[in-house]
């Protein structure tokens, strides 16, 4: 199974350390990050150009999982991208492609702070499917 994680701009400094965590664990994951444009179009159309198989959106209005629902969806897919937006948000355009948008919550989080709170939820994800007692529930 291979993942790619896109987003919008380097994360904010004070927060590299734990994505760099949480990459380290995961080891199959790709991070991509786009250049911030000058609108969510922009940034959309140099994240489409990076998708790759299975797509997730992520976004506060979409569908919430439990962790080992999510673990299924990393499960049934060889090669997934997560698309993470940047300060505004994603395009229609892109949303519409996406085959599946996840919600972490319906709060919104800063972007930065979402992206760290899905890496966390890829990292438990495999390890239910590895059966480690990392996740118990
Ligand atoms: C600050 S939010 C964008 C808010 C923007 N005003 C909007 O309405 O989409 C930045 C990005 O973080 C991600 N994000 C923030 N909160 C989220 C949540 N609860 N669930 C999933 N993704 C979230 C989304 O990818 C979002 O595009």
């Amino acid at each position: 199974m291979k993942i790619r994680l896109l987003a919008v701009g380097r994360i904010a400094p004070f927060l590299r350390e734990a994505q760099e965590h949480y990459i380290r664990k995961i080891r199959n994951l790709e991070l991509i990050e786009v250049k911030k444009g000058k609108s969510v179009e922009e940034e959309g159309k140099r994240l489409e150009e990076k998708i790759k198989g299975f797509l997730v959106i992520l976004d506060e209005r979409g569908k919430e999982l439990t962790s080992r629902e999510f673990s299924g969806l990393l499960l049934r897919n060889s090669y997934i991208t997560f698309v993470v937006g940047g300060a505004d948000g994603i395009s229609e355009n892109l949303k519409k492609r996406g085959n599946f948008i996840l919600s972490l919550s319906k709060l919104t989080l800063q972007h930065d702070i979402a992206r760290l709170v899905l890496l966390e939820q890829i990292y438990r994800g495999l390890e239910i499917i590895r059966g480690s007692p990392y996740h118990r529930d």
